[in-house]
């Protein structure tokens, strides 16, 4: 796993923004072979989205022959609602970028039948073969996606209860009413997540750092849903400044002492990646 280290929430944007825009660039996604992307809500990835935009309408990145699978969505608010993901999404991102509608994918909380609502999900993704690189956020309790604390590591999409804490923390969207704060969501797995090549997970501001610390200095443990990354080949975390606030000085001197190392060996990977290497064999770290 590597952990990238910058100054404050847009520098973290911008990165990986960049890096984002360079993965699609280097895979030359075509209407044959599409480019897989995992997306997130939440204000976290924001910055990264304001990035993306950027380089599409400075014409350095299309997303025409890109095809989105976002993490989660509320149960029971309509696709209307300014604070569902579906409008935040078209709100905070599709509508400024040339990504063609039929090309996102959105878990439907309002279906019929959510239970065939998340198997046909996860069956859509694997139709496309599955997840090339997922973009996460994380709650202060350390979820990823709606993976609640006690979720299950080997989890796939499916409808979960919201933890308390998180609803508190989401009240901030629905006038800071509790009662207005849905209180069951669809949502990836943690699985579903593992089973993408490539993670990058976006944690910003102080009332994460706790979370960051117990995912990356701790053991792999369902209490704290991102620690499960420490399983995956190919993760990577971008955290600012104040998101280290729990970590151990050394863990942070360590992760910027291989920052300069690890460019190389992405280097390396992209070039492999270019001519023609699909998997990435030995990982990342
Ligand atoms: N389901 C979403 C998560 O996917 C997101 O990571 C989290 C953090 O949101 P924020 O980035 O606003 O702190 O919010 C919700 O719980």
């Amino acid at each position: 796993m590597r952990l990238i280290i910058r100054d404050d929430a847009p520098a973290v944007g911008e990165y990986i923004g960049n890096y984002i825009s360079k993965r699609i660039n280097d895979f030359k996604p075509t209407p044959e072979k599409r480019f897989v992307l995992g997306l997130p809500t939440g204000s976290s990835p924001i910055p990264t989205y304001k990035r993306l935009i950027a380089l599409v309408k400075e014409g350095k990145l299309s997303f025409k022959n890109v095809v989105t699978f976002n993490m989660d969505e509320y149960v029971g608010l309509p696709e209307d609602h300014p604070e569902s993901y579906h409008a935040f999404m078209f709100r905070e991102f599709f509508s400024h970028i040339d990504i063609p509608p039929e090309n996102v994918n959105i878990l439907n909380g309002n279906a019929r039948d959510l239970i065939g609502e998340c198997n046909a999900y996860e069956a859509k993704i694997k139709k496309y073969g599955g997840i090339e690189l997922f973009l996460g956020g994380i709650g202060e309790d350390g979820h990823i996606a709606f993976n609640e604390p006690g979720s299950s590591l080997s989890s796939r999409t499916r409808i979960k209860t919201l933890a308390y804490d998180t609803i508190l923390a989401n009240a901030r969207f629905f006038n800071n009413d509790i009662a207005k704060v849905p209180r069951m969501a669809l949502t990836v797995g943690v699985a579903t997540v593992l089973d993408s090549r490539e993670v990058i997970v976006v944690v910003t501001g102080q009332r994460k750092a706790l979370a960051l610390s117990k995912a990356i200095e701790e053991g792999v443990n369902h209490l704290w849903t991102l620690s499960a990354l420490q399983m995956h080949p190919w993760a990577l975390i971008v955290v600012d400044e104040d998101a280290t606030a729990e970590l151990h000085v050394k863990t942070v001197k360590y992760f910027k002492s291989i920052e300069r190392v690890q460019d190389e060996v992405e280097a390396m990977h992209a070039e492999f990646r270019t001519t023609g290497g699909k998997d990435i064999v030995g990982g990342m770290e």
